[in-house]
């Protein structure tokens, strides 16, 4: 029965204390033997580690000495080498003390390598970038706008009439991109549906006339059709753009029966509806009244969300002038909105090319991306998802690595027909400065660019004061905050002011021909921006000049940047004489003093309008939930009295 007695909750017989107790203390007794014993052990075994240390730090010590003091020896030119074995040498040591101190056991052997522990001080190879074939391997064209040779009647593949109407705008030559890119795009559209066509990307210099080379094969490609439908979009990234390239569209339809709208925000969102779209009482269903759009990104966006019967299902041309500067706008995500809308058309991922997509499946449109700096980041150009790209660029005279990287851009030349200059100035004596380059230069036209918003007023404001009483010397400014933008503009163009003050909105694609000079009050930000605001004069194979305004504290960083890029070996210093500007010192103090005082009552007024604004509409909100444009633009007009 025994067997199967259970004994539970200590149940059975109990043994005597006595026997328990004894037995506990002899177990303890042992355990705290082998304690001491292993701690004994370990005691040893670290001091035999210390003296191994020891005797191998004095060797390497000793070794190091002797091979500073030979190359010491062999060359004092080499001290860098000598510098870096003695940062290394101490750097050991420190590593050694740390180990001798009683580190770890692996960093005091010295036989593992710690990981992560020289990270910082390691210099780190930089990653060459890896084109894709068909980057590296462009078509060249060349940049050169004089001595043309194709004349508008050598490409026969254009019609008779587009020719005619070129000679009509005084056009008799072809610009080198014109008769490289309108061949190759009139030859891919010839083509039958099955036979995609390939995308384009084009880099070339700024005022190389980049838009007639997609205006025309579009006007042609596009005016045999039968109904209307939005069949080419081009994508600017500023309203003004979008304005200039709609002129020109505007120019050469007219000998067809296509139509042009442009939405920019230049007219009123129902205008731009109206231009859009009709709903047919007969067919019951909306119908298209435009076959291009030129537009900005956001208001492309609105009109997707916005305009019911805004179908670009009939898409077959996609344009993105100044393609870099539009897809690092990629915040407003107009490109996402487009493939939502176009969703059977899937814009970005390139299906299988088997002969049954090609045959059956709509084709994605044509995307022609233009550019002077066009990105040659691979992973920028991905999000477009380009489709078997061609690419056309122009030789640069610059180095290899004239690349601006910020951007990845590489190519960084300006035109040959520009003149290009920069002046060391004073920080305190800048507008004086300014003042004296537009006197001396007497131009019928600057363009005067600042790298702020705010700076653009102020500079407004001290100019006007200064040329006050001066022939051909009206002053105006244009920025994104500008109460009467539309109207600064379209003075500079027609010829009605002469200075125009303005942020890097207007560096990209304005084309105006009498321009003669720009100027760079702010030294720019990267090589690009100096570039494309430069590229504003010298266009078409006409003289133009730039002068960039260098403070003396930022010297060493232009020369850098700008040697770097191989722009400095073009440009010349400009000096102005301490006299000249000493004769306009009194007109100068005047000028800010007028300036200060202008700012203040202009902020003083801003802030009462706001305050009327809110009285009159609660909270700043308009009946239909919409945010008032007056309270919003005028809070951002705040502007401070900052000296410039
Ligand atoms: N074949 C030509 N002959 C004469 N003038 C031309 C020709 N093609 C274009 N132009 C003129 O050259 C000027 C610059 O053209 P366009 O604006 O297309 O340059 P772009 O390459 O787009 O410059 P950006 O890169 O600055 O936008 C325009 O005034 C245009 O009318």
């Amino acid at each position: 029965m025994d067997l199967f007695a259970i004994e539970r909750y200590g149940g059975g017989d109990p043994k005597p204390e006595t026997d328990k107790s004894a037995a506990k203390s002899s177990h303890l007794q042992r355990l705290l033997a082998k304690i001491e014993e292993n701690k004994q052990k370990l005691e040893d075994k670290k001091r035999r580690q210390e003296v191994l240390i020891n005797r191998l730090v004095k060797t390497k010590k000793k070794k190091e000495e002797e091979k500073l003091e030979k190359e010491q020896e062999q060359s004092k030119s080499s001290s860098k080498k000598v510098k870096k074995r003695k940062r290394d040498q101490t750097e050991q040591e420190v590593q050694d003390n740390n180990a001798q101190n009683g580190g770890e056991e692996k960093d005091i052997a010295g036989q593992f390598t710690v990981l992560g522990d020289n990270f910082s001080k390691q210099k780190k190879t930089k990653v060459a970038a890896v084109l894709p074939y068909w980057m590296k391997n462009p078509s060249i064209i060349s940049g050169f706008l004089k001595n043309l040779t194709v004349t508008v009647h050598d490409l026969p593949q254009l019609d008779k009439d587009i020719v005619k109407k070129l000679e009509k705008n005084g056009i008799t030559h072809f610009f080198p991109v014109q008769h490289e890119v309108i061949p190759w795009l009139l030859e891919s559209q010839s083509k039958p549906p099955q036979f995609w066509a390939r995308d384009v990307c084009v880099c070339m210099p700024t005022g190389s006339g980049k838009t007639l080379a997609f205006v025309l094969p579009i006007v042609q490609a596009l005016r045999n059709r039968f109904i209307p439908h939005i069949r080419a979009l081009v994508v600017v990234p500023i309203k003004e753009l979008a304005t200039q390239v709609h002129k020109v569209f505007l120019d050469y339809i007219d000998i067809t029966d296509l139509r042009v709208v442009c939405l920019s925000g230049a007219e009123s969102f129902e205008n731009e509806q109206s231009q859009l779209v009709r709903y047919s009482e007969v067919d019951k269903k909306f119908c298209s009244c435009a076959d291009i759009v030129v537009t900005t990104a956001g208001r492309l966006v609105d009109h997707l969300q916005a305009t019911p019967g805004f179908s670009l299902h009939h898409l077959k041309y996609l344009v993105i002038d100044e393609a870099d500067r539009v897809i690092e706008r990629m915040h407003n995500d107009w490109l996402y909105h487009l493939e939502r809308h176009l969703i059977s058309v899937d814009m970005r991922k390139v299906p299988p090319l088997t002969v049954r997509e090609m045959a059956y499946r709509q084709p994605p449109p044509q995307k022609l991306l233009f550019s002077a700096t066009l990105t040659s980041d691979p992973e920028k150009l991905q999000t477009l998802g380009l489709f078997r790209p061609t690419y056309f660029a122009y030789e640069s005279k610059n180095s290899e690595n004239a690349t601006d990287e910020s951007s990845g851009v590489k190519n960084l030349t300006t035109p040959d027909e520009l003149s290009e200059y920069w002046v060391a100035c004073d920080i305190a004596m800048k507008p004086l400065y300014l003042y004296h380059l537009i006197k001396e230069g007497d131009w019928k036209t600057v363009l005067v660019f600042v790298n702020s918003l705010e700076k653009v007023h102020s500079l407004a404001i001290l100019l006007r004061f200064m040329f006050q009483g001066h022939k051909n010397k009206s002053v105006s400014e244009l920025s994104s905050i500008s109460k009467h933008r539309d109207r600064c503009f379209n003075s500079f163009v027609s010829g009605h002011s002469n200075i125009l003050v303005t942020t890097d909105a207007l560096g990209r694609g304005f084309d105006l021909a009498h321009l003669e000079c720009v100027i760079s009050y702010d030294c720019p930000l990267a090589p690009r921006v100096y570039l494309h605001r430069a590229g504003r004069a010298g266009r078409a194979g006409r003289e133009g000049i730039a002068i960039t305004l260098v403070e003396t504290t930022s010297m060493k960083q232009f020369h850098k940047v700008f040697q770097k890029t191989g722009f400095l070996d073009k440009m010349k210093e400009k000096t102005i004489d301490d006299s000249v500007l000493e004769s306009s010192q009194d007109n100068y103090q005047k000028a800010l003093e007028f300036m200060k005082n202008k700012l203040q009552f202009d902020h003083k007024k801003i802030s009462e309008t706001i305050r009327r604004d809110k009285f009159k509409v609660r909270g700043g909100k308009l009946k239909g939930g919409k945010k008032s444009t007056t309270v919003g633009r005028m809070r951002q007009k705040k502007i401070k009295t900052k000296s410039l």
